[in-house]
Parts: structure tokens; sequence; C-alpha cells
């Protein structure tokens, strides 16, 4: 992979020409965008990635942000005296634990990145399922990977019943950018803890995304090796989580790519955020980056 802080000028106008093509391709498409908890760790990153979103969105795509936090959740729960547990992925979520997340998920992360995206140009809107509508969840029903008789019981973390995209829709109409958190609501009105990957995958099947890019803390899905995987199918996939070489985050991460993938987003891939610009490079240029999964 080439690293982006070696390209020349040079180089950086051979990318602009490249990117010719893919503007006029993706023009008028929506693109979902994981914006993981641990890629937004620095200040300069987390501008580059701002000013990437607006990009996408002046040359005519719909840029659509679902964020995560998990780690600013966990720095949370620390002061609190708390300490963060996880089964398969998922953040074991008891009422105190729901209560920080969502003031941290929409109340602190969403609006650092609403405001970036403003200072850079663009009309961020920040969401939480609950607006419009948008994601109907129950209490998850989580079974052991390796033993499905065994159930584990992970509190107020949701499962999605229904997405209701026409929030989203009637955003992206207007020319806003919707940046989304995940938190869905229930039944009764209350709250659930949802993974951020698995809002972003549905959000992107539903929507019929052209692309589903998630940024994270690691080149891209590694074997057991630690060399990156470049392409993988549901069923290496599989084969991989039965081995022990895919764990925790992860895990929901995988399981939305294969359901997106599966649902007719045409390219999801697994990326590298902590390299600067790298969602534009995997959207505008030649160049493949991190993991790409497909359907089959
Ligand atoms: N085979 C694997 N390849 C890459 N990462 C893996 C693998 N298995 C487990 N992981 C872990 O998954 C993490 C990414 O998931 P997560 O921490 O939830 O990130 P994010 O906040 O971006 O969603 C990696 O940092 C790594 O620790
Ligand atoms: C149920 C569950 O695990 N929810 C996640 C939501 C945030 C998230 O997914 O953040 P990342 O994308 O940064 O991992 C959590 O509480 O950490």
């Amino acid at each position: 992979m080439t690293d982006p802080s070696s390209i020349t000028p040079r180089d950086k106008a051979e990318i602009l020409a490249q990117a010719l093509p893919y503007i006029r391709k993706f023009h008028g498409k929506t693109m979902v965008i994981k914006y993981g908890g641990n890629a937004m760790t620095d200040p300069a990153l987390q501008q580059d990635f701002a000013e990437d979103v607006v990009l996408l969105k002046l040359v005519g795509m719909n840029p659509v942000v679902v964020h995560g936090g998990g780690p600013q959740i966990e720095a949370a729960l620390k002061r609190l005296g708390k300490q963060g547990h996880f089964v398969q992925g998922m953040r074991v979520t008891d009422a105190e634990t729901m209560e920080v997340v969502e003031w941290v998920l929409a109340g602190e992360v969403q609006q650092d990145i609403v405001g970036l995206i403003n200072q850079a140009g663009g009309k961020a809107v920040g969401l939480t399922g609950r607006d419009g509508g948008m994601i109907r969840a129950r209490k998850l029903k989580m079974l052991d990977h390796k033993d499905a008789s065994v159930e584990h019981d992970v509190g107020q973390v949701g499962d999605i019943v229904a997405i209701d995209p026409s929030v989203v829709k009637a955003l992206q109409d207007d020319a806003f950018i919707p940046v989304v958190s995940p938190i869905g609501f229930g039944e009764d009105n209350e709250s659930y803890n949802i993974n951020a990957d698995v809002v972003a995958s549905r959000l992107a099947s539903v929507l019929q995304a052209e692309k589903l890019v998630m940024l994270t803390n690691i080149p891209g899905v590694l074997d057991k090796q630690g060399q990156l995987i470049t392409e993988l199918t549901p069923a290496q996939i599989d084969a991989l989580i039965a081995d022990g070489t895919i764990s925790g985050g992860m895990l929901p991460k995988l399981a939305g790519a294969i359901d997106a993938a599966k649902a007719g987003v045409n390219a999801v891939h697994v990326v590298d955020g902590r390299v600067p610009h790298s969602m534009l490079l995997e959207i505008l240029t030649d160049q493949a980056y991190g993991t790409m999964i497909r359907s089959e």
C-alpha cells in the first residue's frame, strides 16, 4: 500500500486526473462511511476526514456518516469508575452505561463531527436513530459464536428491527450531510446501544449505497501472520472466525460487511482511517486500500 505522505506533486496531479472517471461514475450515488472511534483519535486526521466528506459532497456524491465512539465511551465510563465489558464485539450495556453511551455518542462525538464538517464548508446534520423514527430496535438475543446453545445477556444492546431512511434521504436531497449516531429506540421508547458497524451496514443496504467504507485503526483484515488480506468472501470469513483469526471489534464489522455486500451494496471496504485521506483515495483512485468484502 502506498503511504500517502510520500506522494510527490507529480503523483498528486496524476491522482487528480485519475479522479475524474470516478467522480463521473459516482455522481449522485450514496457513500456510507463508518467512522470508527479508533480512527478519530488525532485532531488533524479528524479535520482531514471532515474535508474529505465535504469534497465528496461538493463533487456530487451523497456521503452519509455513521460514527462510532467505543474508546470515547470507554474513557467516560472510566471517569465514572466503571469498567466496560465486551462479548463478541458488543458492549454489555446496563442502564447506567446506556446513559453514558447516549451522552457520549449523541452529545459529544456526533457534535464534534458535525462541527468539523461545517467548518470545512459542508452542511452537516446530526441524528440518532430516534430522529425521524429511523432505527427501530429490540433487545439483541446474542448466541455464542462457537456454541449456539449458549446465550449471552448483553443488556440494552439493540438488534435492528427496521430502518426508515426517509429522514436521511430528505436531508441528502436538501444538500445536507447526515451524521448518524448508532442509537435505536424500542417499542416502549427505550433506548438501545447498537454497534456502529451494524448500523452503517444496514443503512448502506437500505439506502442501496454504492459503497460502504469502514474506517478503522488497522490496515484491514489481517491473517494469522499479520499480513493484510486484500479480498474476502463470506466462506473465507467464516473460516477465519472459526479458527480465531478474526475476533473482537472485527466480528460485527465483517458480519455487517457481508450483509451489505449480499444486499447489493456494490463495494464494501475495511480501510485504515489512521492513514490521511484513505477514504478519499479509496473512492477516487485506482489504488485499492485495505480489505474488500465480496458477496460470494
Ligand atoms: N483478523 C483481524 N484483522 C484485523 N483486526 C482484527 C482482527 N481480529 C480482531 N481485530 C481487531 O479489530 C479491531 C477493529 O475493530 P474496533 O476496535 O471495533 O474498531 P472501530 O472502532 O474502528 O470499529 C482491530 O483494531 C483489531 O484489534
Ligand atoms: C453495542 C456496542 O458495542 N455499541 C458500541 C457503539 C459505539 C461503536 O460501535 O463504536 P466503534 O465503532 O468505535 O467501535 C459501544 O458501546 O462501544
